[in-house]
């Protein structure tokens, strides 16, 4: 059972565990509170005794309060289990889940990031995890628990008399088969819900992540508008999977009402044939105002229990990612980059890299050039294996990045990229994610020499001034010299310059370039530059056009050359000339 339940929910060994204990308890919580119902049976039996002239049993008072505090007793005792075995574990199971989740995206190759959306991955690890723990904690034991005590309880009282019982229990079977039955097409509006709260949820986002070009582009009233279709489009969805769900659970709950009916019915000719004697009926009127209020909350699970289906079915999806592995210790000789007829495409059969050959020597500084959307910026990311490859291989130090753990391999690399991720936290820490062990006077030495000081000294906390949302205080400039203050604190062998000095004002620029001279020293360094000026001192430049070496060798060799070195080289100077008419 354990297995069976671990396997349809993807829960852990011991989740799985946990569950089926949790639903034996509830089992046995149900069947608890049947004892007072028999306590009343006895009591009735014993006072209708001397009416239907025959010999009941004498208990004394004393008796029924004694069986009643046994009862009680026994009742708080199944609760307190079916409480530890439901609650904690789940909450446990529920933060297992959302710690191997987040494991999982950690390994996972980047390419996954860009086909999914965003909004759904959160939705997945927050929300869906926040189901699965009201799913563990309530909806699946319950529901097994009043399965099983239903089962139970159903087979005492067929028994005892099995017309009665057949009265009673025939409504079970079809209003859960009916429940089941049109599941699927609960199943599909329940997709499309998903599906459209996703879009607004996007719009919503990028509404307010882009309020700024909506505003200053005039866009206010006609983005309102399409956001408010979106809102509309998902709430009618919403709407009209809950009015589909409660009619279902309604006319369930109807089916299970008549069970009632037929077990007055059927008692009533039964008794007056004599085919059964009044306290068998009076057990089964009984019966019949308890066992139906439990099968409805089922039905309710049930319910729950298939949108569960679908929640895990998402998260199966994040858990079935093949991930990137690899040897986490690794001796490397030296740090070389070489790429050797190398492939990529994001997309299938869109190849962005189709047999780029170069080397990026350690010592020296290797410039990838050429037109935008030519492949830089993916083949910089490719060396730290942010993706993998569809051919070719790339290596370091003569070793297979494909072979090397990431996380492992990123040790060796210092990047800093164009568009800088800061955290809401203070200056001191956003340079420490460099290198966590760094003291104060480590990062305060990296912030320096990365010409950040001064900005520093005039915020009110200097390094401990929190800089908000992705450095939301500080402007362009200032970010992108934290940034390149990390690579420093950092100092590891190979520097990744992706458009480094991109948002630096010609000041800040020869300031940083001076940063980056210290940075770069003895590493190997693949920097990617739209600026001619920024490469002209590296010591080879790789022209990427197309997805192919258009042209290798040293700045003055391509200049030589006339090629596309030369003309980009020529046309940015002309631009230098360029004015307002
Ligand atoms: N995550 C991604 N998913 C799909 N396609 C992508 C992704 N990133 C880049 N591309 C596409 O790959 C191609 C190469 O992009 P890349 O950013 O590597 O070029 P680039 O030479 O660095 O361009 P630029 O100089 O404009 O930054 C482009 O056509 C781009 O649209």
């Amino acid at each position: 059972m354990s297995k069976y339940l671990q396997r349809i929910f993807a829960l852990s060994e011991q989740g799985g565990k946990d569950l089926a204990k949790a639903s034996a308890a509830c089992a046995l919580t149900n069947i608890g509170f049947i004892l007072p119902m028999s306590l009343f049976v006895l009591l009735l039996d014993q006072l209708l005794s001397p009416v239907l002239g025959k010999e009941g049993h004498q208990m004394g008072l004393m008796g029924y309060v004694a069986l009643s505090i046994l009862f009680l007793l026994l009742i708080f005792i199944l609760q307190y289990i079916q409480y530890n075995k439901t609650f904690l574990a789940s909450y446990k199971e529920s933060a297992n889940m959302r710690i191997h989740l987040a494991e999982k995206l950690r390994k996972i190759p980047l390419s996954f990031f860009g086909k999914r959306d965003l909004s759904d991955l959160t939705t997945t690890i927050m929300g869906d995890c926040a189901w699965m723990e009201t799913a563990f904690s309530h909806f699946i034991p319950e529901l097994i628990g009043a399965f099983v005590s239903t089962a139970f309880i159903g087979l005492s009282l067929m028994a005892l008399d099995w017309k009665m019982g057949l009265s009673m229990l025939w409504v079970v079977p079809v209003a859960f088969l009916l429940s089941a039955g049109i599941r699927p097409f609960i199943d599909r509006l329940e997709r499309k819900q998903r599906g459209e709260l996703l879009i607004a949820s996007d719009g919503i986002q990028e509404c307010i992540e882009n309020i700024q070009d909506i505003k200053a582009n005039n866009q206010r009233e006609d983005y309102l508008h399409g956001l408010c279709k979106k809102l509309v489009v998902a709430e009618s969805n919403t709407i009209t999977v809950e009015v589909i769900n409660g009619i279902l659970v309604t006319s369930s709950q109807m089916i299970l009402k008549i069970g009632m009916a037929t077990t007055v019915l059927c008692g009533s000719y039964l008794l007056s044939r004599q085919k059964i004697g009044l306290m068998t009926f009076m057990i089964f009127m009984i019966a019949a105002t308890r066992i139906y209020g439990p099968l409805i909350g089922c039905l309710n699970n049930l319910s729950a229990v298939f949108s569960t289906m679908l929640r895990v079915e998402r998260m199966r999806a994040i858990d079935e990612q093949e991930v990137q592995t690899g040897a986490e210790e690794i001796s490397y000789d030296g740090f070389d980059i070489a790429f050797d007829h190398v492939g990529f495409s994001y997309n299938k059969g869109e190849p962005v890299l189709k047999d780029v050959s170069f080397q990026a020597a350690q010592g020296q500084v290797t410039a990838l050039v050429g037109p935008s959307g030519g492949g830089k910026s993916t083949a910089a990311r490719l060396a730290a294996r942010f993706w993998d490859l569809n051919g070719g291989k790339i290596t370091i130090g003569g070793v297979d990045v494909s072979t090397v753990d990431p996380e492992s391999l990123l040790k060796n690399f210092s990047v800093v990229f164009q568009d800088v991720v800061l955290f809401n936290n203070t200056i001191m820490e956003n340079i420490r994610i460099g290198r966590k062990d760094a003291t104060d006077q480590e990062v305060m030495e990296a912030a320096k020499a990365a010409r950040c000081d001064g900005f520093i000294s005039r915020l009110p906390k200097g390094y401990d001034t929190r800089i908000g949302e992705n450095g939301s205080v500080l402007s362009g400039g200032e970010r992108q010299r934290l940034s390149i203050a990390r690579a420093l604190l950092k100092d590891a062998p190979i520097i990744l310059l992706d458009e480094a000095t991109a948002s630096l004002d010609v000041e800040n620029e020869s300031m940083v370039q001076g940063a980056i001279s210290n940075l770069v020293r003895n590493k190997t360094v693949l920097i990617i530059a739209h600026r001619m000026r920024t490469v002209a001192k590296a010591d080879r430049i790789i022209v990427l056009k197309d997805g192919l070496v258009a042209e290798q060798g040293s700045p003055k060799e391509l200049y030589e050359r006339n090629g596309i070195y030369r003309h980009m080289n020529d046309l940015q100077s002309q631009s230098q000339d360029w004015t307002l008419s």
